[in-house]
């Protein structure tokens, strides 16, 4: 996306390994946003799985393409069998939740394991490549699907009102590669000149949709409002929300969906009040191993993330502020499940699919053999 008149992606090819000199790869460090917009060059698969779990990087499908470049930067010096899987391990752990970590390293796996050494590390650099860049048409995908949701409800519409989206955390273009899941659709109608005005919720603990869907919308002129989270279901009794659109970590095979902690009770609150709740995902998000959303592994945080709020002051420095007693014991449970039950449709890549196993398992066929 543009941001100030610039092209982005989230994460990009610095330089390929060459003669002597091993891969890196640039992303933008987003635990400086909204304030500063930095990146990072990551040389290492340390470097990566670094990123991932501190959340320099996060978001289902940027931990997934960023878990593929740090297994192509494994491999610089040794291509070896231990290699490939003392990177495979040290990559899995970086984060329980988001499937599409396995996803990727199995991919990576996959492909390299039956090669020679000597072929594995070019192998390596051109399928993150690939996966990166699918993840980008994936999304675009999903925008044009999504964008038919938004445009049916605009057609309801009086001349001069808004489409009213509410979305939860950041399923953005800064959680993907490019683009967004929940976001395309936002940003595809946008594009085409569509009334939308969305609804942010700030996402306590760490924030995202305070600090990275607001920085987000407002780069690329989507009108918005920051709400704090308990504000959407006082929104959606007095009719002020067309639609929920949400993202997913981890998507079960039944339609069970994993998603930032809060999800669900905007879930309910949509359910309660006739509002539809979509949730946008590519299909590489589908846990086909996995049938009841409650066997997903919740990310338990530090609890740091929930006594400590970070901001930047009316001079410009960046401080964090304890908000409790500093002897407060916390839980910060990163992630809840939001039922198949209460999910009114997933926007995918292959268009609108229920959110019931039949439908799943019919629209992803070719997915379900894969699933390890
Ligand atoms: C397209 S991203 C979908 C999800 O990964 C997103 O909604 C989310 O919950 C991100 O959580 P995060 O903890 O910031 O990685």
């Amino acid at each position: 996306m543009k941001v100030d008149g610039k092209d982005w992606r989230t994460i990009w090819v610095e330089r390929l390994p060459a003669e002597g000199e091993g891969g890196a790869v640039g992303i933008i460090d987003q635990t400086k946003l909204p304030h500063r917009l930095e990146t990072i060059t990551l040389s290492t698969l340390d470097d990566a799985a670094v990123a991932i779990s501190d959340m320099l990087v996060r978001g289902a499908p940027l931990i997934g393409a960023t878990a593929a470049y740090g297994v192509a930067l494994a491999l610089r010096d040794d291509a070896s069998d231990a290699r490939l899987s003392s990177a495979y391990d040290t990559l899995y752990a970086t984060r329980p939740t988001a499937v599409n970590l396995r996803w990727a390293l199995d991919e990576m796996l996959g492909l390299l394991k039956p090669l020679r050494h000597a072929e594995r590390e070019a192998a390596a650099w051109k399928r993150a490549g690939e996966i990166a860049n699918d993840d980008v048409a994936i999304n675009r995908q999903i925008g044009e699907t999504g964008l038919e949701l938004i445009r049916s409800i605009a057609a309801t519409k009086k001349p001069g009102e808004k489409v009213n989206i509410l979305t939860h955390c950041n399923a953005g273009w800064l959680a993907t590669v490019d683009w967004g899941t929940a976001t395309a659709p936002i940003y595809r109608a946008h594009e085409e000149g569509i009334d939308i005005h969305v609804w942010v919720d700030e996402t306590r603990p760490r924030n995202q949709g305070a600090y990275l869907t607001a920085w987000e919308l407002g780069k690329a002129g989507v009108d918005h409002h920051l709400i704090v989270d308990n504000t959407g279901g006082h929104l959606m009794q007095h009719g002020m929300v067309d639609l929920v659109i949400v993202g997913t970590d981890r998507t079960t095979a039944s339609g069970d969906v994993c998603n930032k902690i809060g999800t669900y009770l905007k879930a309910l609150a949509a359910h309660d009040n006739d509002v539809p709740f979509y949730v946008a995902l590519p299909s590489s998000t589908i846990d086909f191993t996995i049938d009841s959303g409650f066997d997903i592994p919740i990310e338990e945080r530090s609890g740091r993330e929930v006594s400590i709020v970070g901001g930047i002051t009316a001079e410009g420095t960046i401080v964090e502020v304890q908000i409790s007693p500093t002897d407060t014991p916390t839980a910060n449970y990163a992630f809840d499940v939001t039922p198949a039950r209460l999910v009114t449709g997933l926007i995918t890549e292959r268009g609108l699919v229920s959110a019931d196993r039949a439908a799943i398992a019919e629209r992803f066929q070719d997915r379900i053999g894969n699933a390890a």
